[in-house]
C-alpha cells in the first residue's frame, strides 16, 4: 500500500523561493503547507534584504533629488533634513502591502501557513515548534528547504544594532548617521554605502580585496568608482580588518597594518550563510557544508536525499532573489512529477546601487580569457536624447559582440535605468541573436534603450572595413536606415 502524507509538498520558508515553490505545487493541484519562523511571510527577502534596501534606495534619491541634480546642480533638494523617519515611513507601507499580496496570494491558492520554528525528525517529517512552544509532527511526500541565509557574524565584531550592525541592522536604524563605515564591498556593503552617500552621509568603504566587484566587467567598475569618488566616497581596499573598538561613542575599524577609520556607525558585510543550523539536517540524512550551504543536482534541485529539495540561498551561488524564485518553481514541478523547465542560460545581475549597475553574459574578461574573437560598442546616456533630458551626467552601455558569428556575448550597463533596460540583452542572449538586431529594430524615442542602437552602430563602424578614397559615408535617409545596409548605417555613428 502507498504511503500516506499529511501534504503533497512541505515547504521550510517563505522568501521567494519558497513561495514559489508552493504556489507552483498548488498549481498542480497538490496539498501544500509553508513553514516559516518570523511570523510574517516574505523571508529575508521583504523583511530585511531586497525589498527594504531597495525601499530605501528609492525613498532616498526622490527625497534627496538626486535624480534632478543634474539639471539644478548639486546643492538641489527636494527636502531638506531628511531623518530616520522619513525612510521608515515608505519602508513600512511597502513592506506590509507586500506581505497582504503575499497572504492573498497564498490564500487563493489554498495553501496552509503555518508559523513556527522547523526541524526534519526524519526525511519526510518535520517538527514545527510555535512562538508559545506548541510542538507537532507534520509529513509530506516531498519537502523544500527553502530556508535562506543570514549573515555572517565573526565572533571578533562587536555586533550591538546600533553602533555596529549588519545588514538586518540597516532597516532598523534609530537615526541617520553623519558618518558611515562599511566593512565588505560586496553587493551589499556598496549597495549601502552609495544610498547612504547619496544622502550625504561622509562613507568609507573597507575591503580586504584590492578590487571591488570584480565579477562585473573592469571598463564599468572603472566608471562606477570614478563617480563614488565624484561623491567623496572613500575607499581603504587590500585592508582587511584587524578588530573594531569603540571610542567615545564611535566605532573605529583598525585595519591591517594599524590605519584607523572612526565613524558614526559600522556596517558590516562580509557575506552570509545558509540558515541550516537549527534544522536538524542529520535527522534527515543531510549535511552542509562549512557554510551552512546543501548541495543540489542543478536541474532538478533534489539534495542527495531524493524527497528533499533544497533552493534559493541555501544552496548558494548566485543567492539572488531573482534566481530564487525560479529554483523555487523547477524544484516544484519536479516534486509533483511535472516536466522540469530548463534554467536558462542566461540570467541579470542588477546591483541597485547609486548609480545602478547590470549585466548578462559574459564579461570582455572572459570573452578574452576564452580566446573568443570580439568587438565591443559603447553609448554612452548623455549622448541619448533622453539621457539630455534627464540630466544624466555618466552611465553607458556596452555590448560585447562575436566577431565571427555577430552573436550578442554580453550587456553591462552602469547608470540610470540599468537594472531594467538589462532585459533587452538577456532576451537576444537567450535568443543567440546577433547585434543587427538592435540596428534594425526601431527604439521608441527619446528612451535610454536607444543606447542598444547606439552601442551596435558602435560595434559596426569599428568591424566594416571601409574602402580607401571613400572618404566620408553619405548621409543616410529615415526610409534607407534598414537592416544590413550596414555601410550606410555608419553615418549615423561614424
Ligand atoms: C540587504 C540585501 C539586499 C538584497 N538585494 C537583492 C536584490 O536587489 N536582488 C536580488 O535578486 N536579491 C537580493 N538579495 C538577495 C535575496 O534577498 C535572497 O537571495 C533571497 O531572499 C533568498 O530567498 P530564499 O528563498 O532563499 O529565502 P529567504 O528570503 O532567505 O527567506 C527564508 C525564510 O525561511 C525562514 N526560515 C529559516 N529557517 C527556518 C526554519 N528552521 N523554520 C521555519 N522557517 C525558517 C526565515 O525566517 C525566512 O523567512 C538581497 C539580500 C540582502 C541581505
Ligand atoms: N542586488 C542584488 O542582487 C543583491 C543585493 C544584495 C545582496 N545580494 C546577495 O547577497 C549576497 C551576500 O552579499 P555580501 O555583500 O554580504 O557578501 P559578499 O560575499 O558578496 O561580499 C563580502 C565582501 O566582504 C569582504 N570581507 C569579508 N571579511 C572582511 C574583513 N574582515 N575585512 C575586510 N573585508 C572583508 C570580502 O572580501 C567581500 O568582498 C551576495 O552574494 C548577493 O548574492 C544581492
Amino acid at each position: 500500500m502507498a504511503e500516506s502524507f499529511d501534504y503533497d509538498l512541505i515547504v521550510i520558508g517563505s522568501g521567494p523561493s519558497g513561495r514559489r515553490a508552493a504556489v507552483q505545487a498548488s498549481k498542480f493541484g497538490r496539498s501544500v503547507l509553508i513553514i516559516d519562523r518570523r511570523g510574517q511571510l516574505g523571508g529575508v527577502s521583504v523583511h530585511t534584504g531586497t525589498i527594504p534596501s531597495k525601499t530605501l534606495r528609492e525613498t532616498v534619491l526622490n527625497l534627496t533629488g538626486w535624480r534632478e541634480r543634474g539639471i539644478y546642480g548639486i546643492n538641489y533638494r527636494v527636502k531638506q533634513d531628511i531623518g530616520a523617519q522619513d525612510l521608515d515611513m515608505r519602508l513600512g507601507k511597502t513592506l506590509q502591502d507586500e506581505v497582504d499580496i503575499l497572504e492573498h496570494q497564498f490564500l487563493r491558492n489554498g495553501i496552509t501557513v503555518e508559523y513556527g520554528d522547523a526541524k526534519f525528525v526524519d526525511a519526510h517529517t518535520v517538527e514545527i515548534e510555535s512562538e508559545d512552544k506548541n510542538r507537532r509532527r507534520v509529513s509530506g511526500k516531498a519537502i523544500v528547504v527553502a530556508v535562506g541565509s543570514v549573515p555572517h557574524r565573526p565572533r571578533n565584531i562587536p555586533f550591538d544594532g546600533k553602533r555596529v550592525i549588519d545588514s538586518d541592522g540597516m532597516v532598523s536604524l534609530e537615526r541617520i548617521p553623519r558618518s558611515l563605515t562599511v566593512v565588505g564591498a560586496g553587493v551589499i556593503g556598496i549597495e549601502y554605502a552609495t544610498i547612504f552617500s547619496a544622502l550625504d552621509v561622509r562613507v568609507t568603504i573597507i575591503d580586504q580585496r584590492e578590487h571591488i566587484l570584480d565579477f562585473i566587467d573592469h571598463e564599468v567598475v572603472d566608471e562606477f568608482v570614478h563617480q563614488l569618488r565624484d561623491q567623496s566616497v572613500n575607499f581603504r581596499l587590500g585592508s582587511a580588518l584587524e578588530s573594531i573598538v569603540i571610542e567615545a561613542e564611535q566605532p573605529v575599524a583598525i585595519l591591517e597594518g594599524g590605519r584607523r577609520v572612526r565613524a558614526d556607525v559600522l556596517l558590516y558585510t562580509g557575506g552570509r550563510q545558509g540558515a541550516t543550523a537549527g534544522l536538524n539536517l542529520a535527522a534527515a540524512g543531510l549535511e552542509a557544508d562549512n557554510r551552512g550551504r546543501l548541495t543540489v543536482d542543478p536541474v532538478t534541485f533534489q539534495t542527495s536525499v531524493p524527497s528533499i529539495y533544497a533552493t534559493g540561498d541555501v544552496i548558494g551561488f548566485p543567492a539572488l532573489a531573482s534566481t530564487s524564485m525560479e529554483q523555487g518553481r523547477i524544484a516544484a514541478c519536479h516534486a509533483c512529477g511535472q516536466p522540469v523547465p530548463p534554467a536558462p542560460k542566461f540570467f541579470p545581475y542588477g546591483i541597485y546601487s547609486v548609480p545602478e549597475i547590470s549585466m548578462v553574459g559574459m564579461t570582455e574578461e572572459e570573452v578574452r580569457k576564452k580566446k573568443i574573437p570580439y568587438e565591443t560598442g559603447i553609448a554612452r546616456f548623455r549622448e541619448t536624447s533622453r539621457g539630455q533630458i534627464m540630466g544624466e551626467r555618466g552611465g553607458f552601455l556596452k555590448i560585447i559582440v562575436c566577431l565571427e558569428t555577430h552573436r550578442l556575448l554580453g550587456v553591462h550597463i552602469v547608470g540610470e535605468a540599468a537594472t531594467e533596460l538589462i532585459h533587452i540583452g538577456q532576451a537576444v542572449l537567450n535568443f543567440d541573436g546577433s547585434f543587427e538586431y538592435f540596428i534594425e529594430a526601431t527604439f521608441n524615442y527619446p528612451t535610454f534603450a536607444e543606447a542598444y542602437k547606439s552601442a551596435a552602430l558602435d560595434v559596426w563602424n569599428r568591424i566594416t572595413p571601409r574602402h580607401e578614397g571613400e572618404g566620408e559615408p553619405p548621409a543616410v535617409s529615415p526610409e534607407e536606415s534598414a537592416p544590413r545596409r550596414a555601410k550606410k548605417v555608419s553615418a549615423e555613428k561614424g
